[in-house]
C-alpha cells in the first residue's frame, strides 16, 4: 500500500498544474459509432499520489474510460482534466504529463531494453544529458540490467510488461495509466509488477490502474471504482466497500452428503431468526451462508443442524472479499451465481504466457 504523500521533486515540475486533483472526469459518456454506450456518466475525482483501481468485468467499459482519459478518444459528454489540463483543449499537456501502459505492449521487440528506453527517452522529450542515468535507473527498477542489451523479441510476457512499463515512465510523469498490466502475466511476473507499481506510487507517482482481478485492487489500491455495463455502481477503499457491501461467510462441509440431507440443513439454517435474511447456496458436499451476523448465529447453527440430524465434517467462516463485494453488487449473490458469472477473474485463474 502506499503513501498519499506527494514526493514533487521525483517528477518533472513542469508537468502537473497546481491542483489537488490529478485525475478529475466530469459525467463522461462515450458512445461509439454503431450506438454502443459503452461508457455513461462516469465521474471520478483521484488526488495526487492515490493508487487507484479501476475494476471491472470483460467490456465494462475500462478501456474506453481509460482512452478517454489519455486524450485518445473524445468522450461524447463530459469533461476530463488531467493535472489540471483539460483533455479536449490542452491535449498535447495532457500527454506529456503522463505515461499510459495500453493492454498491447508498445515495445520495439527488435530492439534491446536499453534501446527501447533510448527511443522512449527521445519521444518524451527527456533533456540528453538526463538520458543515461534515467534509463539506467528504469532498468534497475524493473530487473532487466542483465539483458539490457539483448534484443527483446524472445523475452516473456513479463519481460516484455516491465519493460513496458519503464519506457512509459522515462519523463517521469507525475500519472500513468496501466490498463490491465498484468493480464496473462504468470504469478510471480505479476507480483514482480506489483512491487514495481508500488514503488513508483511510494515516490508520489498516481498510478490509475484498470484491472479484472480483484485480488489484485485489493492488494494495490487506495481506493477504487467497480465498474459495469459502463456505469461506476460503487467507489471506495477495499476495506471500505468490504464492510459495506460484503457479508461474512459461512461454509459447511457436512457428513455422509445426500442431497437430501443437505436440503434438510438448509431448511433448518433457514429457520434461525439470527442470520436475518441470509443468502444460502448449496455446494456438492454441503452448504455456504453468507449472511452480515454470521458469526452470531455460530452456536444456533450447530443446535439447528444438530436438531436435524445432520453432523458437520468441517465448517469454515471467513470476512469478505473483494469478490464477495462484486458478487452483492451485482445481485450475483443468488444461490446459482458463482465468480465465474460476474466476469471477474480471479488470480487462481488460469495462467497464460503472452
Ligand atoms: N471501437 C468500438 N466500437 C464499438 N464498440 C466498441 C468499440 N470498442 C469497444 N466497444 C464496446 O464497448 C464496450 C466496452 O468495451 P471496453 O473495451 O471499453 O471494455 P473493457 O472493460 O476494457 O473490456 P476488456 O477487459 O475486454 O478490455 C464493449 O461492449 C465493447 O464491445
Amino acid at each position: 500500500m502506499t503513501s498519499r504523500q506527494t514526493h514533487p521533486q521525483q517528477n518533472s515540475a513542469d508537468l502537473s498544474q497546481e491542483t489537488d486533483l490529478a485525475i478529475d472526469a466530469q459525467n463522461v459518456t462515450v458512445t461509439y459509432e454503431d450506438g454502443t454506450e459503452a461508457v455513461r456518466g462516469v465521474s471520478l475525482s483521484i488526488e495526487k499520489g492515490e493508487f487507484f483501481g479501476f475494476l471491472g468485468p470483460n467490456g465494462a467499459g475500462k478501456t474506453t474510460t481509460i482512452k478517454s482519459l489519455v486524450t485518445l478518444l473524445h468522450p461524447t459528454e463530459g469533461s476530463v482534466r488531467i493535472n489540471g489540463y483539460d483533455t479536449a483543449t490542452e491535449p498535447e499537456k495532457v500527454r506529456r504529463s503522463i505515461g499510459y501502459m495500453a493492454q498491447e505492449t508498445s515495445i520495439d521487440r527488435e530492439l534491446t531494453p536499453r534501446e527501447n528506453l533510448q527511443l522512449a527517452c527521445r519521444l518524451y522529450g527527456v533533456p540528453v544529458d538526463q538520458r543515461e542515468d534515467r534509463i539506467e535507473a528504469l532498468l534497475d527498477l524493473v530487473d532487466l540490467q542483465d539483458v539490457a542489451d539483448t534484443r527483446s523479441e524472445k523475452f516473456s510476457g513479463g519481460m516484455k510488461k516491465r519493460l513496458d512499463a519503464a519506457s512509459v515512465l522515462v519523463h517521469r510523469p507525475p500519472v500513468v495509466f496501466l490498463d490491465e498490466p498484468t493480464t496473462g502475466l504468470d504469478p510471480e511476473a505479476r507480483l514482480r509488477l506489483w512491487n514495481y507499481f508500488e514503488q513508483i506510487n511510494e515516490k508520489g507517482t498516481t498510478v490509475f490502474l484498470t484491472t479484472q482481478y480483484l485480488e489484485e485492487a485489493d492488494q494495490l489500491c487506495d481506493r477504487l471504482s467497480l465498474l459495469q455495463d459502463g456505469q461506476i455502481i460503487a467507489t471506495g477503499s477495499p476495506e471500505t466497500l468490504k464492510s459495506e457491501f460484503g457479508m461474512d461467510i459461512f461454509q459447511i462441509t457436512i457428513e455422509n452428503t445426500v442431497e437430501e440431507r443437505i436440503e434438510r440443513a438448509v431448511q433448518a439454517v433457514r429457520r434461525i431468526d439470527t442470520f436475518n435474511e441470509p443468502t444460502i447456496r448449496t455446494t456438492e458436499d454441503g452448504f455456504i451462508v453468507r449472511s452480515a451476523r454470521a458469526r452470531e448465529a455460530t452456536s444456533d447453527l450447530f443446535a439447528a443442524l444438530d436438531d436435524a440430524g445432520v453432523s458437520v465434517s468441517d465448517f469454515d467462516i471467513r470476512s469478505p472479499t473483494l469478490d464477495d463485494v462484486f458478487l452483492a453488487l451485482t445481485d450475483g449473490s443468488s444461490d446459482t451465481t458463482s465468480r465465474a458469472d460476474t466476469g471477474m477473474a480471479s488470480l487462481s485463474a488460469q495462467e497464460v504466457s503472452t
